[in-house]
């Protein structure tokens, strides 16, 4: 928990790295909604290096969406912690997160549609 000491210890860079492998590890196991996303973001990445596209808008997206799904997978367990019964605030908290995901998925959508696809008409129909 205390943060003293250098703060370019390799060390504690590793250590922390392991925490938040555990973190992705944890969320791919559990929520399908992350595995689902995780392939899309494979299969965007793949076919923007096929088209030879500007990677950097799709790395983007993908790193925004699955942060954001890993965010609300913390959020679930901490209101599931303080509020395991039916709140009103909890709903706000989880249901607005939920929306933050909709959200970046919906715009990942529109700019993979915006670079993606004029790129794969031309290579397939030259
Ligand atoms: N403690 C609570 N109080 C009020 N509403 C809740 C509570 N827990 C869940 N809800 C409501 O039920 C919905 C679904 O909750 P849940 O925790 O199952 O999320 P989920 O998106 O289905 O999660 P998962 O990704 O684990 O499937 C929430 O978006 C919220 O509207």
């Amino acid at each position: 928990m205390r943060s003293d000491g250098s703060a370019l210890s390799l060390r504690r860079f590793w250590r922390s790295a392991g925490f938040a492998w555990a973190g992705v590890r944890h969320v791919y196991a559990t929520q399908a909604n992350f595995r689902v996303e995780v392939w899309c973001a494979v299969l965007a990445l793949a076919t923007a290096a096929w088209l030879g596209v500007a990677l950097a808008p799709i790395v983007l997206c993908c790193a925004l969406v699955l942060s954001l799904e890993l965010v609300n997978t913390a959020v679930e367990a901490i209101v599931d912690l303080v509020s395991p019964k039916w709140h009103a605030l909890a709903k706000i908290a989880k249901d607005a997160m939920a929306a933050a995901v909709l959200v970046a998925s919906a715009g990942s959508l529109g700019v993979a549609a915006a670079v993606l696809l004029p790129a794969l008409w031309h290579r397939l129909l030259p």
